[in-house]
């Protein structure tokens, strides 16, 4: 206090304003000279006073409530053309587009991913969630022999033996949705299927029945909401911890995620016990899982991050997009009538949907696909330049952050004419799109490319069919006309009002 007196109030003012404004000046300096490096990319227009630092922030929080980030990438791709940047404070993302520009990045390059991105999911809060599971894993060696083991699991012949399941929790669900099928009650959609796609990684890859779908709020259900919205807070808002009024939410997304791994632990710890008992175990995913890890070389954290991995990556993203293929049926009814003739002709009253009936739904695929392109759950994927490259004739240099966009590729008319209209026979194998190979790996690519694609692919694919095909066999969908069509953006992209109908049981 005395040293403070001594030196005097005006010396403090002017200490403080010295070092805050040499601190302006560092930070001004470090902006122009990472812009300056990215000054021959084109970039869309920024806004506000502080707009050479805050870059796009302006137009990003003015779209965000209505087209999205995806909306607003796809407005800057229209205007800019295929490689452009964008800036958020420091951080400068170059968006590619285009198949050649989608092929190099996820193929012949084979960019790492980006761990600014990846580590927020991985390590949120500085707490392990998903640790170095298959998503967040950027070592590639580490995810390479990961990734070998996971690949065994998820074979077709594999998932062959879980249509059962699959059967079963569709069954449930058409179930549930019968009781509310009276033309009055309004059901959302998207909790029911949240519920549906997590009751089916449950039991399909970890062997135990959550049966969420029949309980109003369900304990993993709940942890996992906690969990996704805390890593979707911390993703809108970096420095969120440091507020006050968000405290509580940020403890409890550190309760929910201890919990959540807690949960993880004493099942994993139980099937091994069964395995070493040799008593009786599903022949799941997670036997298979840890028969491969086997012996020494497996670490129990490392399989909790894997289990929290498959609930986070294939829970939502398949909610998602099935709510979405119901907003689109509802909207276009000659496409629903066409998904019910298929579902009539190919499994009518049989209450089992077998492989070779999925074999069979073709229309069916080409819904979902025809959603997957409209409305990707996964919209953009990153990676990061450890050299510089070139792309369209663009130079990027080493260490950038890239995005690319299977929301910009779906929308693109030079590939899918009229992309705003929804139009699945544009996947029948016989579309002249088709044959005209307009539709193909690099054009649509909505479990993204290369290595590092969907594991989970086949198993959304016949989740979503064997869903899709119930479900118009059983119901007749009438929209709430007061929802809103936007989408809600963080993670994964949602219809914003999660899909509200009025179902009716179908009139034979
Ligand atoms: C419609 C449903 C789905 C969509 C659109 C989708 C999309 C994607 C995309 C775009 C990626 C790449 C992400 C990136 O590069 O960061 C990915 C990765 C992944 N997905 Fe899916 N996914 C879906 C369903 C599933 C399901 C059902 C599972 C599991 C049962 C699953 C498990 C995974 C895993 C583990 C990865 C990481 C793969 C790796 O890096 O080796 N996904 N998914």
């Amino acid at each position: 206090m005395n040293i403070i007196k001594s030196i005097g109030l005006y010396e403090i003012a002017v200490l403080l304003l010295g070092t805050s404004s040499s601190f302006l000046i560092y930070l001004s300096l470090k902006q122009y000279l990472k812009l300056r490096r990215y000054r021959h990319i084109p970039h869309p227009k920024t806004y506000g006073l502080f707009r050479f630092f805050t870059g796009n922030l302006h137009e990003l929080q003015a779209y965000k409530n209505d087209i999205g980030f995806s909306g607003l990438i796809l407005k800057w791709f229209n205007d800019l053309g295929p490689v452009f940047k964008v800036y958020f404070f420091g951080e400068i993302i170059v968006s590619v587009n285009g198949p050649e520009a989608v092929k190099k990045v996820t193929i012949d390059l084979d960019l790492h991913k980006n761990d600014l991105t990846y580590n927020m999911l991985a390590f949120p809060f500085n707490e392990r969630a998903l640790g170095t599971g298959l998503v967040t894993e950027i070592d590639k060696e580490k995810w390479k022999a990961s990734r070998a083991l996971f690949n065994h699991a998820f074979q077709r012949n594999i998932l062959k033996t879980f249509l059962d399941e699959f059967n079963e929790k569709s069954n449930l669900l058409m179930e549930k949705l019968r009781g509310k099928a009276d033309g009055k009650t309004l059901v959302t959609m998207f909790p029911e299927l949240n519920k549906f796609a997590l009751d089916i990684i449950s039991s399909v890859a970890f062997g135990f029945n959550n049966d969420s779908i029949n309980q109003s709020e369900n304990y993993l259900n709940k942890l996992i909401i906690n969990l996704l919205h805390g890593i979707n807070e911390l993703l809108i808002d970096p420095l969120i911890q440091l507020k006050p009024n968000k405290f509580k939410m940020v403890n409890e997304f550190r309760k929910s995620l201890r919990e959540l791994r807690e949960f993880s632990r004493e099942h994993i710890n139980q099937r091994i016990r069964d395995l070493e008992n040799k008593d009786h175990v599903p022949n799941d995913i997670l036997t298979i899982i840890i028969k491969n890890y086997g012996g020494d070389s497996l670490d129990l954290d490392d399989l909790i991050d894997q289990f929290l991995t498959f609930f986070i990556a294939g829970q939502e993203t398949t909610a998602n997009s099935l709510a979405f293929a119901i907003l689109e049926l509802g909207r276009n009814p000659e496409a629903f009538l066409k998904l019910r003739e298929e579902a009539d002709k190919y499994i009518g009253s049989k209450n089992y949907i077998s492989f070779e009936d999925l074999a069979n739904l073709e229309y069916t695929s080409c819904v979902f696909n025809e959603t997957l392109r409209k409305w990707p759950p996964a919209p953009e994927f990153s990676r990061k330049t450890y050299k510089e490259i070139e792309i369209n004739g663009i130079k990027i240099p080493k260490n950038t952050w890239i995005m690319c966009s299977p929301f910009i590729s779906g929308h693109n008319p030079e590939y899918f004419p009229e992309p705003e209209e929804f139009k699945p026979e544009r996947f029948l194998k016989s579309s002249e799109f088709s044959q005209k190979n307009m539709i193909n790996s690099y054009t649509f690519f909505p479990f993204s490319l290369g290595p590092r694609n969907c594991i989970g692919q086949n198993f959304a694919k016949i989740e979503a069919k064997i869903f899709l095909a119930k479900f118009a066999l059983n119901f007749d969908i009438r929209l709430d006309e007061n929802q809103s069509y936007g989408l809600k953006e963080v993670l994964t992209l949602r219809p914003k009002d999660g899909c509200r109908v009025y179902l009716t049981q179908r009139n034979f």
